[in-house]
């Protein structure tokens, strides 16, 4: 993660038009990015004319005034993300395609478009041939286009009126070659009271729901989605993360507004921080559940149904949490006064259910919390105290069956996107990891930091929350002062000299 260890500043580029009235484009980007940690950079398409009750003119720039603009800026500022919203012509778009190919030859940088051709009003912004151009030169660049429901239909030329509809138009513009497309659903409002932004991730759809805020101060959300959207994927996010947590900066932006009122119109959207609040982040909508009717967001065959409400842990802070392979490990920690324990079985032989059975039993008589990996359904039989699923057991375990059976239950969680997602099911806690790179288990891909591993701890205050992935003695402290109420290990703990030792000193750190 950019965000932990790198002392230079992620540089994004906003690749679009001035508004003069402050509210959005270029201007709006660069508040945007400035917010999120990342140093900002422009390309201006269009000096366009504009207050907050009108768009008097585009005045898109000639074709070389871009292009050394984009030259000057790769020469010294090259970056580790690209935002590009209006394009006011297809020459414009024909140079931006032609430029960002040349780039992303030499790094495979990340592309967000936003598609501002359409105003909130209906009116087109862009000369009559730009769509075609767009569909055909632009979108096969792009990692992410964050389409209103005017562009969607604008780009997938077809009216769409309804989430499904929604779903398919969004697939049909990734069939046009981008990676992923984000609907934003500020134009309609499927469930009362909602807007839910629409991710085809290229594989699978997601519906984040958001409150409805009404604010006379929300020129330049779209603008804003897509430039903080961008800033996330500089700052080393993964797609669905960044995602998420552009929102919930939109919707902060909403909820709080701008600090004064300004023009007679529709005023900027508040630009006001890194998002801390929960209330501000989406709830991804799961499919089996009652409102997700309202989206046609139906089940899959796969997916378990929608169950939320676990049994709560006798504390928000579940310790120091070992996850061992052997009921002797279980019963040596229990001897050494360890309280939250996980029986996680790799290699099973013909006596799993033996194995599991005595862990509950050493459970019981040392009164661990002690949770078993993967066999739920072992776990229901010999009355375990609780299980631990990975995110690809959601999909399999019947989570109905561990609720009524009383047992509770922890998920691992590895980013904002599925701590979110997991957190519906409000579940005995939640696990994040691997926050650090760890020989245990291959995670190179879903290592989380510390300072990200904060951002999410803040979140959920009063949560039981575990982190878990490449703690030690020497790096315990940091995570411990994230806020997180427990740090789960193996190998600290295993393969430690003085494993009586190792255990004083990882309590001594989570209790202070
Ligand atoms: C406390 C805790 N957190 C995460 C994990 C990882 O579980 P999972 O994703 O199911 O992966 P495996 O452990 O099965 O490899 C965990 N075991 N414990
Ligand atoms: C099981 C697991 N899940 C995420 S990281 C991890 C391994 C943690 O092991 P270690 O504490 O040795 O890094
Ligand atoms: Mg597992």
């Amino acid at each position: 993660m950019q965000d932990d260890s790198s002392s230079r500043k992620p540089i994004a580029w906003s690749i679009a038009g001035s508004d003069s009235g402050g509210g959005a484009g270029i201007q709006a980007d660069l508040l945007t990015f400035a917010d999120l940690g990342c140093h900002g950079c422009t390309a201006i398409t269009a000096n366009t004319a504009q207050n907050t009750m009108e768009v008097a003119a585009i005045n898109a720039v000639p074709v070389g005034v871009l292009t050394s603009q984009l030259q000057a800026l790769q020469r010294d500022l090259f970056p580790a993300a690209i935002k590009i919203g209006l394009l006011a012509n297809a020459e414009q778009v024909d140079t931006v395609a032609e430029f960002l190919r040349a780039l992303r030859q030499i790094e495979k940088v990340p592309v967000v478009y936003d598609p501002v051709a359409v105003a909130s009003s209906g009116a087109v912004l862009t000369e009559g041939s730009t769509a075609e151009a767009v569909i055909e030169k632009l979108l096969p660049l792009c990692d992410l286009v964050t389409p209103n429901l005017h562009e969607l239909e604008w780009l997938a030329r077809a009216p769409v009126n309804s989430g499904g509809q929604i779903a398919d138009a969004a697939q049909q513009l990734c069939g046009a070659g981008c990676n992923a497309v984000l609907v934003t659903g500020g134009h309609a409002e499927l469930a009362a009271g909602e807007i839910a932004d629409f991710l085809w991730d290229g594989y699978r759809g997601d519906w984040f729901v958001g409150r409805k805020v009404s604010s006379a101060n929300n020129h330049g959300t779209g603008c804003t989605l897509s430039s903080a959207t961008a800033a996330c994927l500089a700052l080393g996010y993964p797609l669905r993360d960044a995602c998420v947590v552009a929102k919930a900066y939109v919707q902060r932006g909403l909820r709080l507004g701008s600090d004064r009122m300004v023009g007679a119109g529709a005023g900027p959207v508040g630009h006001r921080g890194w998002p801390t609040e929960l209330e501000d982040f989406p709830e991804i909508l799961l499919p089996g559940e009652k409102r997700a009717a309202a989206y046609d967001y139906l089940p899959t065959a796969s997916g378990s149904s929608f169950v939320q409400g676990f049994a709560a842990p006798d504390s928000v802070s579940l310790g120091l949490y070992p996850v061992v392979d052997s009921v002797e490990w279980l019963q040596k920690l229990a001897e050494l006064g360890v309280r939250t324990l996980q029986l996680r079985i790799k290699n099973p032989g013909s006596d799993l259910r033996q194995q599991i059975a005595r862990a509950v039993t050493v459970g019981e008589k040392y009164d661990l919390r002690l949770f078993i990996n993967d066999y739920w359904q072992l776990a229901i039989e010999c009355g375990a105290y609780g299980v631990h699923l990975g995110q690809e057991d959601l999909q399999s375990a019947d989570l109905d069956a561990i609720k009524n059976a009383g047992l509770k239950l922890g998920i691992s969680t590895h980013g904002f996107y599925e701590l979110l997602r997991a957190y519906r099911y409000r579940p005995s806690y939640l696990a994040i990891g691997a926050i650090f790179a760890t020989d245990t288990k291959d995670m190179r891909d879903q290592l989380q930091g510390t300072a990200k591993l904060a951002r999410m701890a803040a979140l959920l205050p009063e949560y039981p929350l575990v982190a878990i992935g490449g703690i030690n003695l020497e790096r315990a402290p940091a995570v411990a002062a994230t806020g997180v109420g427990s740090i789960a290990v193996v190998s600290a703990i295993t393969k430690a000299g003085d494993c009586a030792a190792a255990v004083g000193e990882f309590k001594r750190i989570l209790e202070n």
